[in-house]
């Protein structure tokens, strides 16, 4: 029998134990790591399955299974958090938000819950957070974020520490105006909310056109971001300006493409970096950085680590009050990057890579960028930071004039065109996808592993030496030897494997657990890359939580 559910504090969040997954990468550095090594590189060969079970929903399932003393969370596309025994796969409640009929789902997926206290916290598509009791599922609170009316909606799992539940809003396509807001974890009342999008009066408003722009300029925020302990700063990625075509909103667009760092308690903007300005190729930077303290040719920083949609791995540096830049290098085909300011790290722009209105432009990597959301890895024992890559692929775009109305699309790139864009390079048809592990005190590439399409596998690395990851059209879920990139172990799954694996220990054995089931940008990638190759590649929809032991 399960015991009763122990409560999630903060002592817990920032230490967590290895044989439980409490929050969205495992710990508030983002690594995707655990310290577990009961499956081992020895071993992992003998890997089977525990238990199964099948969400009964379709599209893109990407949470990672979260789990606390023997209670395990997931959730699913259409706003479903189930509930477990992790050990048996007991099925212990299920909890489903129901959202409006006329609500479009742009991305229809979910991320995963925050766990907090004896509560679980859901961010939902209709922009509602979410509280529920985590030993019966019970709604305690539900708490109107933003309206969906106006083309905000909830994909993330949220950030939870001191008392407050955080989140930020997707919409980037569109017309809206980026945030990251908390909320108080008992009463689910408003703390505080800061705009990604500067306004007129704030610092970085003059980034903005003086007109109305900065109220529908993007900065959305759709991933959970990472924690600072230490300093009390949250570091979060914010996503593209809106809409697409760069030349309709002039000026640098901060804090969009950007790191920003905010004051867990007040909300208050510390320090920021853009990675690159006035975007016009759909590269969000909404992964949050990693918190990496490594000596990087030489020198001790205290980092921030993150693999960036637009092709490039950017070291930062963080303290109390700034995030300073201090090195970065591409990890894909890049050819929009002239150079990079060797002090700031700003890029100047290839001409003819800068996309625009009436303009068709051509660039690499593609609008999905060297990397999309699925989260890298950092694993302490190897030293590696590894990264799910799509290289060689680029994109074509035309652009056009877009016209704002309240919950309509607001891109500047006709529909036809985003579903088409993919251009093939000789080099991607051989191969596309990649599986990457960067020594970062060098900055130099350790081992990559390729795969003929695309990559869409988050990646989770543990003490065992071992690198686990999906992402593929052929249903594999896979094991990597962490030091060495050689494949161990790999299983067929249901369908594709988009969801963020995650592992945990219970009664001296340990367990690696993952959802499969394909959808939202895996499958449209898979789509133009088909239209363009002329094949159909077909990945059974449907999803299905997999957990996986050692065999007797
Ligand atoms: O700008 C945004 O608000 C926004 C939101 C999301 C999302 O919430 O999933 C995606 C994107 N953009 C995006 O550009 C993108 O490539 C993407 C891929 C996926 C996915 O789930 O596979 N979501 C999103
Ligand atoms: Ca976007």
């Amino acid at each position: 029998a399960l015991p009763a559910y122990s409560p999630v504090t903060d002592a817990r969040l920032k230490n967590p134990e290895p044989g439980n997954w409490l929050m969205y990468r495992g710990n508030y550095s983002g690594w995707g790591y655990s310290p577990l090594k009961q499956i081992n590189t020895g071993n992992v060969g003998k890997l089977t399955l525990a238990w199964a079970y099948s969400s009964g929903m379709t599209e893109g399932h990407q949470a990672p299974p979260m789990v606390n003393n023997g209670y395990m969370f997931v959730t699913t596309p259409n706003n479903q958090v189930i509930a477990f025994e992790a050990k048996t796969g007991k099925e212990l409640w299920r909890y489903k938000k129901t959202i409006p009929d006329e609500l479009q789902q742009l991305h229809p997926t979910n991320r995963g819950v925050a766990l907090y206290g004896d509560k679980v916290f859901l961010a939902t598509t209709d922009a509602n957070l979410v509280a529920l009791d985590a030993a019966t599922g019970k709604e305690l609170w539900v708490t109107k974020v933003a309206d969906w009316k106006s083309g905000y909606y909830m994909t993330l799992a949220p950030l939870a520490a001191k008392g407050k539940i955080m989140v930020g809003s997707s919409g980037g396509e569109y017309g809206v105006r980026g945030f990251i807001a908390a909320f108080d974890a008992e009463t689910g009342k408003e703390a505080w909310r800061t705009h990604t999008v500067a306004g007129p009066d704030e610092p970085g408003g003059d980034t903005w056109p003086r007109d109305d722009s900065y109220k529908r300029g993007g900065g959305s925020v759709w991933i959970t971001g990472t924690y600072d302990a230490d300093t009390n700063l949250a570091f979060w990625g914010v996503g593209n300006a809106g809409p697409w075509t760069p030349d309709s909103r002039p000026g640098d667009n901060l804090y969009a493409n950007s790191t920003i760092a905010l004051d867990v308690d007040t909300g208050k903007l510390k320090g920021y970096h853009q990675y690159h300005w006035n975007d016009g190729w759909d590269w969000d930077e909404v992964s949050a950085p990693l918190l990496i303290d490594i000596e990087h040719k030489g020198r001790k920083v205290k980092s921030l680590v993150h693999a960036g949609r637009n092709g490039y791995v950017w070291m930062l540096e963080r303290s109390a009050d700034k995030v300073g830049y201090v090195d970065a290098w591409p990890f894909v085909n890049q050819d929009v990057f002239k150079s990079l300011d060797p002090r700031t790290g700003r890029p100047t722009y290839n001409e003819g890579k800068v996309p625009g209105i009436g303009k068709t432009t051509r660039f690499c990597p593609s609008l999905w960028g060297g990397k999309d959301w699925p989260p890298e890895a950092y694993n302490p024992q190897t030293g590696l930071f590894y990264i799910p890559a799509n290289n060689n692929l680029c994109s074509e775009l035309t652009g056009e004039k877009a016209s704002y109305k309240a919950g309509d699309l607001y891109i500047g790139v006709a529909l036809d065109n985003i579903l088409t864009n993919v251009r093939m390079t000789p080099e991607s048809r051989k191969h596309v996808g990649e599986v990457q592990a960067w020594d970062l005190k060098t900055g130099r590439k350790v081992w990559t592993h390729t795969y003929p399409e695309m990559n869409w596998g988050p990646l989770l690395t543990t003490g065992g030496n071992l690198v686990f990851g999906g992402g593929t059209n052929d249903r594999m879920f896979h094991a990597f030897d962490a030091t060495t990139g050689k494949l161990l172990w790999e299983y067929p799954t249901n369908s594709g494997v988009t969801g963020v694996p995650s592992t945990f220990e219970i009664d001296g054995e340990q367990y690696v657990a993952v959802q499969s089931g394909w959808g939202v940008d895996a499958q449209r990638m898979q789509g133009a890359f088909d239209a363009v190759l002329d094949h159909k590649t077909v990945v059974p929809q449907g999803g299905v939580l997999w957990v996986f032991k050692v065999g007797k």
